[in-house]
């Protein structure tokens, strides 16, 4: 079979729920033309079809023929059905299958013999049973995520060291083994029975278990007779008692209503969708599932309070966003928090959603708003939140100026570029099963607290919104790989955190590019390419970035950085760590120069701004 009618064939296998994801798997195209379909030297070396929502299982027969096909990426997407046979593809280097639906145990040999494969991903999908050995033998094997499965018995003895490997959320036991006794302790979190290092939990030797054991089984047979009297005896109490609470149940029932009135919903309570007869129904149901309406708290420093003290509290509405609207209310303990409401959150049932927001939860950095707290109830979710003193950076750069609002200077605004860089890095190490971890990255969600540091809010919420209107609505579905090609990756984020840059730097909107009666939308990045011809160009700039001083090399260094982040092919895009890295060396030369601070943290730490050492450009 050539490599187009072994693809052809593979492709009659493949169910996708997006019908024009595989329209250009058609003889009319080469296949390298093929979206999904990656080449090397002219032949097929890859095949990545993610987020297509591909169902079914998958024909690894068809792929034999591809001699030169190294690395199969199937994430995202709704597959289950049995393991496919990857080791009829001994040459494959990768294989990524992440986040998909295979709920069955893997044969023990399903990677025996594949000398070459160097990536294993199979997190999060619901696989059960041991890890396969053979997972374990592969001599190359350098990356393996298995967490958020289900896992059970020992991890087996690998045979190296992996560079990057992740056990965590399972249902593994028994001893870690010894080669990999020196990797985090993360890597093996969320499995009860696991012990030994680097956990710190000891295992128990073997003699000890055993002599244990005959000890207590021996107490175990003597105290057999006993015990089942003892239950006896207790079954036929618990019997008489729960015949007596259903009695006085009934007799209190008849006496009384199920509730009493509530007072009627407060304005916010109705703007949050809860109204009268809602709340009591609530009310009636929380009575039988307090897990439902109850706040989850997901950090305990704020004290502890109710949805009612919220909703009770005078509301002020600060904007409505795609998802809902925000409201800000201040608590009786006089805390100033944010209740967001978010429509369109369904793609998960309960405990997946909790699941996720304990996730989030866990998540500590200087520049992410933390949720403090989130409601559930079908239909749609509340996220509490602290209120973040000077509002959001979108608010800064396209709202009203006065006396006590000007434009964020430049120093000011290379501070946010680089916290939301650090930000960003930060929620790629710590959320690596996401495609895009923050997905929602723009400049109303970046928020600017009384030391104009960024905090941004919104991320991580790709998993949890409903599928078409996460498409439909959220920023990483703006970027192009996503209009050309269906894809969302990791340095989506890049792409939009780019945007953010040039928003930063031009102080133009960059949904003011978008024309929809255009056929070739322009968009931010184009529009600045457009113009911007190496040097120094003062029409491109914001205005209100006021004056500088002697900045202009850095601001231009910014610009670079912030268009790089925007190419187009997602492969010669930067990736978040070397965004971050750049733009800590941008600043190098600078470096404990003292003078240089902002209007704002010189206004906050009272010292004043007339030492800034970027001044004399008015770019004005
Ligand atoms: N914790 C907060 N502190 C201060 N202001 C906030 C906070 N959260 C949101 N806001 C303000 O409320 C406005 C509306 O925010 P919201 O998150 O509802 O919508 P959005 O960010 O404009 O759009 P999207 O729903 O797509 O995220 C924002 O522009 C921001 O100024």
């Amino acid at each position: 079979l050539s490599e187009i009618d072994s693809l052809l064939k593979f492709k009659e296998s493949l169910v996708t729920g997006r019908a024009s994801a595989l329209e250009s798997w058609d003889r009319k195209n080469p296949p390298c033309k093929w979206i999904g379909v990656v080449c090397q030297k002219g032949y097929v070396w890859g095949i990545r079809l993610e987020n297509i929502k591909l169902s079914g299982s998958l024909n690894i027969d068809a792929l034999v023929g591809l001699k030169s096909l190294r690395s199969l990426s199937f994430m995202n997407n709704n597959l289950r059905g049995p393991f496919p046979e990857i080791k009829k593809l001994g040459a494959l280097k990768s294989i990524y299958l992440s986040n998909n639906q295979y709920d069955i145990e893997i044969p023990k040999d399903v990677f025996d013999g594949m000398g070459w494969l160097k990536k294993i991903h199979l997190e999060h999908n619901k696989f059960s049973g041991a890890i396969p050995v053979s997972i374990a033998k592969l001599p190359k094997l350098y990356e393996l995520r298995l967490d958020g499965n289900r896992f059970t018995g020992q991890i087996p003895e690998f045979t190296h060291e992996l560079h990057s490997l992740n056990l965590s959320n399972n249902a593994l036991e028994g001893p870690i083994p010894n080669v990999l006794s020196t990797m985090d302790q993360k890597l093996f979190e969320g499995n009860n029975g696991l012990c030994g290092k680097p956990l710190d939990t000891e295992c128990q030797s073997p003699h000890k278990i055993s002599s244990e054991h005959k000890a207590s089984s021996n107490k175990k047979s003597s105290k057999f007779l006993y015990i089942i009297a003892a239950v006896v005896a207790a079954a036929l109490a618990i019997l008489i008692i729960l015949g007596l609470i259903i009695v006085l149940c009934r007799r209190r029932r008849n006496k009384q209503p199920l509730l009493s009135p509530e007072p009627g919903p407060s304005s916010l309570q109705r703007r949050a969708g809860i109204h009268e007869s809602e709340s009591h129904s609530q009310n009636r149901i929380a009575k039988k599932m307090i897990h439902t309406t109850k706040l989850s708290f997901l950090r305990d420093d704020k004290g502890k309070f109710e949805l009612q003290d919220l909703l009770k509290a005078s509301a002020e509405i600060l904007g409505s966003g795609c998802f809902g609207a925000s409201y800000k209310t201040v608590l009786s303990n006089g805390s100033v928090m944010v209740v967001k409401r978010f429509k369109h959150m369904n793609n998960a049932g309960f405990e997946e959603f909790q699941e996720h927001m304990t996730r989030l939860g866990k998540l500590k950095h200087e520049n992410l708003l933390p949720v403090v707290a989130y409601y559930y109830k079908k239909e749609e979710k509340l996220f509490v939140s602290d209120f973040v003193e000077k509002g959001s950076l979108a608010a800064h750069l396209h709202g009203h100026k006065s006396l006590e609002n000007p434009g964020l200077d430049w120093p000011t605004r290379l501070n946010i570029v680089k916290g939301v860089a650090r930000g960003l890095l930060y929620l790629h190490n710590n959320l690596p099963s996401l495609m895009a971890p923050h997905g929602h990255l723009k400049s109303s969600n970046v928020l600017l607290n009384e030391k104009f540091e960024p905090l941004m809010t919104d991320y991580g919420l790709i998993p949890m919104i409903n599928e078409e209107s996460a498409q439909e609505l959220m920023v990483a579905y703006k970027s192009p790989e996503y209009l050309k090609q269906s894809r969302v990756t990791k340095k989506t984020d890049v792409y939009g955190l780019g945007v953010l840059i040039l928003e930063i730097l031009t102080g133009k909107l960059p949904e003011s590019f978008s024309n929809p009666d255009k056929e070739n939308e322009e968009d931010m990045a184009n529009w600045v390419r457009s113009i911007f011809k190496g040097e120094w160009t003062q029409e491109l700039f914001d205005q209100e970035m006021g004056r500088t001083n002697n900045c202009e090399a850095e601001i231009l260094k910014l610009l670079r950085i912030g268009l790089s982040c925007c190419e187009v092919d997602v492969e010669k895009r930067l990736d978040v760590r070397e965004v971050v890295e750049k733009l800590e060396d941008l600043t190098k030369e600078r470096e404990g120069d003292d003078d240089f601070y902002s209007t704002y943290a010189s206004e906050a730490d009272g010292r004043s701004s007339r030492g800034v050492s970027c001044e004399g450009i008015n770019i004005s």
